[in-house]
């Protein structure tokens, strides 16, 4: 008797969804059942974490799966940021997914007093530029108010990340290792950046900036 496996091809995207929620979680860039990760399928629809569900722990089989209007498919009850997700996407076609946290340096900086509306950390490294380029704030909405969405829709489609206020952050990317990495990179200039207040740091210059943008242009 032949055994026919039929692979559906989510099934790599689940793996990948949990595999690297597990990575992020375990590194402490996100706690308890915080931050939500969403891929977008070719058919316009999504695969979405489930609302409560801790990243370090998914189930790729219970993964919430929307159609393109974002009804729910199967799976458990998505987050509750669908629709800030959703709005990013809508702005940004280029990106096939978003990642969002709650990592701590990152927070950090989103409840700063003296933080710049429209730029939130200043171009420390070449890395952060060539990842996250400029990062507005977001001001403060609830968690999962749909405001947040209607916020993020007039800056996403300049913007690949934002810091939602007192918060996280928002970060979308090609497709979700570029999600991902991007959001490390976020975290880890926060940190910098927290290191390195009141000591008056060199960042790059203007035009150190343009060559890396034209070097390594963000989608
Ligand atoms: O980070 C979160 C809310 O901003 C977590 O919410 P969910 O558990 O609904 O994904
Ligand atoms: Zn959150």
């Amino acid at each position: 008797m032949s055994i026919h496996l039929h692979r559906h091809p989510q099934n790599s995207l689940r793996e990948q969804i949990s595999t690297l929620g597990k990575s992020l979680f375990d590194r402490g860039l996100t706690m308890g059942s915080s931050g939500n990760i969403s891929v977008r399928l070719d058919d316009g629809g999504w695969l979405m974490t489930p609302t409560n569900a801790c990243l370090g722990r998914l189930d790729p089989a219970r993964l919430s799966h929307l159609d393109n209007s974002g009804q729910l498919i199967s799976g458990d009850k998505p987050t509750k940021e669908q629709f800030l997700h959703m709005a990013m996407y809508e702005e940004r076609p280029q990106s096939g997914a978003i990642v969002h946290l709650h990592s701590t340096h990152s927070v950090a900086v989103s409840c700063l007093p003296e933080v710049d509306p429209c730029d939130c950390i200043p171009p420390l490294t070449a890395y952060y530029v060539m990842r996250v380029g400029k990062l507005p704030l977001v001001p403060y909405y609830i968690p999962g108010d749909p405001k947040l969405g209607d916020a993020v829709r007039g800056l996403a489609g300049k913007h690949s990340a934002v810091l939602l206020a007192n918060h996280g952050p928002v970060v979308a990317g090609k497709n979700l290792e570029a999600a991902v990495y991007a959001t490390e990179e976020l975290e880890e200039t926060a940190k910098l950046y927290l290191l390195l207040r009141g000591e008056n740091p060199r960042g790059l210059t203007q035009e150190q900036v343009a060559e890396l943008e034209a070097r390594f242009p963000r989608d």
